[in-house]
């Protein structure tokens, strides 16, 4: 298939919702007692009329709801694999923050037609009737659009912020001016230049004479007077103000961490959060400030335990000191790590943010863990209509160390232009994955075992050759029938040239797949037989135009351990 070219940041001109396959209805099976061949969640999408797919139908899946629809695939991802081919779609997976800038239900079609793959809400910010109608009009989407969007919960934490500026969208500091902050609670509107902090041993744990950073310097002060609960400070780094921005504060060249380090990873409010998040059928929960592997833990049996069955990814925000310290044992414990550059800026000297960046990506992928590499992508973005050089460069780096997902913060929750920035990095992405296919593709990462088991071993074992012959024999994709996800990521994690169709019985499974690189997450109910579900897929795929007779395709199955090699027919 030829691969189309893609300009760098003119990505091809805005996609619609989708439109139904060009193909003439067919008739439907006598087996299956349809009122139409059409599927009633999704009338855009035709069932297949080929009568090895509708034996096989009838004699596997035997159960009607098995059979609705045959098969389901991201609708914005089928779009991209009938205009480009799957050879050149995108790899790299997208997460938005979704803020004031992105909440209508336009606002977020809008981006989940742009490649959104997973919506991330942030419990810092807005209540959670907010939040509640976000994350109902996603799952609405899904279900009558198409989507496979994955909803991410990230935590507030504990850590210490200003209060919301008694409802201003933000303040701006000039140099020299003196402000206070105070752990008081103030009647609003707020006196002028006042912001609320809210940890109550603020005004006892600063001395005269610290520096107090905003968002990691976005604002430096010098605290110049303590007066009970108010501390007064001296602006000596002009900037922005936003509502409940991290504060640090520093003392001879380091960071103070007095008792507020004692604070809990998860506060009594995160709890609520969290509840809410299980009850709503969030698919991640991202910690924020994770110290160490035992609350990761914790708040994995907790959900086991509150959410009987369904499975909520928890992935670590390695955004603090001590999650550095512990790195190893919090990524093992997780489901995903989280680069989070903005509070991590905030607590290490800035020069070593890259390097960091780079470790934590590379023991993601040898841990076989996803990662997600965030903030300030696009940081201007937020206000222009063009990235600048270097954020490009920036965005290019982590695709070129082959980070699972990028993330937007602002730029999708409050800036000017959410849609711009997502289509910047979906085209950046894409560039860059072509670029590394077709001249990088000898720089591989050497693997470790990463199985303990021997059943784990001989999966990991098989997906490492299937990915090694896929490269070797330039196959068209590789597909993969899982129940649980495992053997998916497995493939995933050796970053093969071609895709990898995952085909999952699970929308819960097929939803976390949304974060890994390079797969395309299918739902679609398969029995034992690898021959029947080849032949069912084939033709399902066939008849929505999304691989063609001819293509080469490697197929390996969670059930059976084998590899088979062979052409669509
Ligand atoms: N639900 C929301 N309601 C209002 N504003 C929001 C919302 N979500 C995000 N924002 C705005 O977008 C900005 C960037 O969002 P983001 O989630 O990245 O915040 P952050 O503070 O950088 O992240 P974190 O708190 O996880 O470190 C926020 O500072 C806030 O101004
Ligand atoms: C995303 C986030 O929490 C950070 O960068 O700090
Ligand atoms: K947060
Ligand atoms: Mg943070």
């Amino acid at each position: 298939m030829a691969a189309a070219a893609h300009s760098l940041l003119h990505p091809p001109a805005a996609r619609k919702a989708p439109t139904p396959t060009p193909h003439s209805p067919p008739s439907p099976s006598p087996f299956l007692r349809l009122p139409s061949a059409a599927c009633p969640r999704h009338p855009h999408r035709l069932r297949s009329t080929s009568p090895s797919a509708a034996a096989a139908d009838l004699t596997a899946f035997p159960n009607p709801s098995d059979i609705f629809p045959p098969i389901d695939v991201d609708a914005a991802t089928e779009v991209e694999l009938r205009e480009n081919g799957f050879r050149s779609t995108r790899r790299t997976k997208l997460v938005c923050t979704v803020g004031p800038a992105t909440s209508s239900p336009a606002q977020l079609e809008a981006l989940a037609v742009g490649g959104m793959n997973v919506a991330r809400i942030n419990m810092c910010h807005g209540d959670r009737e907010w939040h509640r109608a976000v994350i109902r009009e996603v799952r609405r989407l899904n279900e009558e659009k198409g989507y496979a969007v994955a909803v991410m919960m990230d935590t507030e934490g504990s850590e210490i912020h200003m209060g919301d500026l008694g409802g201003a969208a933000s303040a701006k500091a000039e140099d020299g001016e003196v402000w206070t902050f105070s752990v008081r609670a103030f009647e609003l509107p707020l006196p002028e230049r006042t912001i609320n902090v809210n940890y109550d041993g603020f005004a006892e744990d600063v001395r005269v004479g610290d520096e107090l950073l905003v968002d990691g310097g976005m604002a430096r002060f010098e605290v110049i007077e303590k007066l009970g609960p108010d501390v007064k400070c001296r602006c000596t780094d002009p900037g922005l103000l936003l509502p409940r921005a991290n504060l640090t504060f520093w003392r001879d060249g380091s960071i103070v961490r007095e008792r507020n380090a004692m604070l809990p990873t998860i506060s009594s409010k995160d709890w609520l959060d969290i509840d809410f998040g299980i009850a709503e059928g969030v698919d991640f929960i991202a910690v924020s400030f994770v110290k160490s592997a035992e609350v990761i833990k914790h708040l994995k049996s907790y959900i086991t335990a509150k959410s009987r069955g369904s499975d909520i990814a928890v992935i670590a925000k390695i955004e603090s000191i001590d999650s550095l310290k512990n790195l190893h044992e919090i990524i093992r414990a997780s489901d995903g790590a989280m680069v989070a550059r903005g509070d991590m800026g905030a607590q290490v000297p800035l020069e070593q943010v890259p390097s960091i960046q780079q470790k934590i990506v590379q023991l993601c992928r040898q841990l076989n863990k996803p990662v997600i590499v965030a903030s300030q992508l696009l940081e201007s973005m937020i206000e222009y209509p063009t990235p600048t050089r270097a954020e490009v460069a920036d965005v290019s780096e982590a695709v070129r160390q082959r980070a699972d997902a990028l993330m937007l913060s602002g730029e999708s929750a409050m800036g000017r232009y959410p849609e711009k920035a997502l289509s910047v990095l979906r085209s950046v992405s894409l560039r860059i994955e072509k670029w590394w296919r077709e001249e990088k593709r000898h720089e591989a990462l050497e693997l470790q075992g990463v199985s303990s088991s021997f059943s784990d071993k001989v999966s990991e074992e098989i997906c490492n050759s299937a990915a090694k012959m896929a490269n070797g024999l330039g196959a068209d994709a590789v597909f993969v029938y899982t129940k649980t996800g495992h053997m998916a990521s497995l493939l995933s994690r050796c970053r093969p040239d071609c895709p990898v169709f995952a085909f999952t019985t699970s929308t819960s499974v097929r939803r976390r797949l949304n974060l890994q690189w390079g797969l395309i997450p299918f739902r679609l109910s398969f029995s034992d037989d690898m021959d029947s579900n080849l032949n069912r897929t084939f033709s399902l795929l066939k008849a929505r135009g999304m691989i063609q007779s001819g293509d080469l395709v490697i197929a390996i199955c969670d059930m059976l351990q084998s590899i088979q090699v062979m052409n669509v027919p």
